[in-house]
């Protein structure tokens, strides 16, 4: 690595001598950015001068991007604090979320007063596999049956190959899918405080030279689109995909009526025309109001894989009018309190690895208690799964009670222009 000046590295790119992402062989990655600005300027009418001011060392960001000119400013905030009872993380917490949707904090704030006016929100960790689907091609039906045996009866020497890869990833299950001469090897691992999907396809294409070693199929690519990435799918919807979450609360009627301006019955309704009817309508896979707002917003803060929003709005909203005290028994009574839960299928999060070790990504998993490996590993990742899903619930909980009172329109005309 020689030392040079961003000037002589862009004119090296404009001579063809270089190719824009080679300047990091060059020099170091902050004068590589720079040079890159200056050729990106050049040739358009920006002024990255605010691009250019990021507070970490380019080479930090080695694993996370390439070609590289600076770094995004999202404007962070904090939701809360509220109580958390959850099975990996407890008590009060602030809620960091990164957004430019004005409102959209306020709105999660509200919920969280709900929710701490009610004693907190519940969540638990239901589920907890990454899966990675290869695609293989093999001659007929009769051979893609003859795989699927192969595979129930050979799951040992796959987990062999695959955890060969990793000291930290667990393969639980292979699920074969069969169509035609096409067979789908859902693999399924325990990722513990890594999203996992690095780890889970390097894993992957290791179990995979013993299939085709052992067997007449031929992979067609690593990715199957079973698995399902950063995809609409409903497998991911019924089977889970990463962390399976769900969080709870039921609030007192005059904490409906005096925080969120409405009534028990008004809110239930509203989720149910709205998050299940109109959902199903529609044909969604998301039978929510806007749980994509919250995990999108700690999504940016804590580093997350924000592609994988998509997944993670994999949420349904349940809303009902119970017994005042809780107890679940629901009432046709008007009196009663609101019990209110989200369910997200296919959370994918974690606390190692990815960009979550970027400096404002891991200060934001700080503010949480989160960042790094937990102990037990894999609790850190189901705490952060826990606190996303009682960001959504109270995010659902307000907006839900916006929708019953009339006033979405109006917080957005206030907060958000
Ligand atoms: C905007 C509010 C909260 C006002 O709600 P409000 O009840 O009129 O406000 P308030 O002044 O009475 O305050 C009540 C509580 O709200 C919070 N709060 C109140 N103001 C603020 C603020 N500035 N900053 C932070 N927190 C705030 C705060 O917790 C406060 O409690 P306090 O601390 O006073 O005891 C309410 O009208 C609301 O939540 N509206 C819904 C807005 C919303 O959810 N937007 C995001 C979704 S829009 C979208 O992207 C999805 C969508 C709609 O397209 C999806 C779909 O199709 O359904
Ligand atoms: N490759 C792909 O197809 C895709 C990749 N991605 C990207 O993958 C990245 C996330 O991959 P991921 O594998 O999570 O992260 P990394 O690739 O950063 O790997 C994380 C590694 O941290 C180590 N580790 C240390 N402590 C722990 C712990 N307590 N629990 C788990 N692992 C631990 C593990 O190493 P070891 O395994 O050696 O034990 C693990 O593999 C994101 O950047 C995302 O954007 C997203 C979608 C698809």
């Amino acid at each position: 690595m020689t030392d040079t000046d961003p000037e002589t590295l862009a004119d090296r790119v404009r001579e063809g001598d270089l190719r824009l992402y080679e300047l990091e062989e060059h020099a170091d990655a902050d004068v590589a950015a720079a040079a890159r600005r200056l050729l990106v300027e050049s040739e358009s009418d920006a002024d990255l001068a605010t691009t250019s001011e990021y507070a970490f060392p380019a080479a930090d960001a080695e694993a996370n991007i390439e070609n590289m000119i600076g770094a995004v400013q999202v404007p962070i905030g904090v939701a809360g604090p509220v109580e958390i009872d959850g099975g990996a993380i407890s008590g009060e917490r602030y809620l960091p979320m990164a957004t430019t949707e004005g409102a959209l904090l306020a709105s999660v704030n509200r919920g969280c007063a709900a929710l701490d006016a009610a004693g907190g929100a519940g969540a638990r960790v239901l589920k907890n596999r990454m899966t990675r689907a290869p695609a293989f091609r093999v001659a007929d039906v009769a051979e893609a049956e003859a795989l699927a045996s192969w595979v129930r009866d050979n799951v040992d020497s796959l987990r062999e190959a695959a955890e060969s890869t990793t000291s930290h990833g667990e393969l639980h299950e292979v699920t074969p899918y069969v169509v035609g001469n096409n067979v789908y090897l859902r693999f399924a691992y325990d990722t513990k405080d890594a999203m996992g999907m690095n780890m889970a396809t390097i894993a992957t294409e290791a179990a995979c030279e013993v299939v085709e070693d052992e067997t007449s199929a031929h992979l067609v690519a690593l990715s199957g689109n079973l698995c399902s990435d950063k995809k609409p799918a409903a497998i991911n919807a019924v089977e889970g995909r990463g962390r399976t979450v769900a969080a709870d609360v039921t609030v007192p009627r005059e904490t409906v009526k005096r925080t969120l301006k409405t009534t028990p019955e008004a809110v239930a309704e509203v989720n149910t025309r709205k998050n299940l009817v109109g959902s199903a309508k529609a044909g969604g896979l998301g039978f929510n109001a806007h749980v994509a707002n919250s995990v999108a917003a700690m999504f940016l803060a804590t580093g997350q894989d924000a592609a994988q929003v998509v997944e993670g709005a994999n949420a349904i909203t349940t809303a009902e009018v119970v017994a005042r005290g809780g107890g679940g028994d629901s009432t046709g009574e008007r009196d009663g309190d609101l019990y209110v839960s989200v369910t997200l299928a296919s959370l994918e999060v974690g606390t190692v690895g990815g960009g979550t070790k970027l400096p404002t990504q891991s200060e934001a998993l700080d503010v949480l208690g989160v960042r790094g490996g937990g102990d037990p590993a894999g609790s850190n990742a189901d705490a952060l799964a826990e606190a996303v899903a009682v960001a959504a619930l109270a995010g659902e909980l307000s907006l839900l009670s916006a929708l019953a009172s009339r006033n979405l329109s109006s917080a957005h005309a206030d907060l958000g222009r």
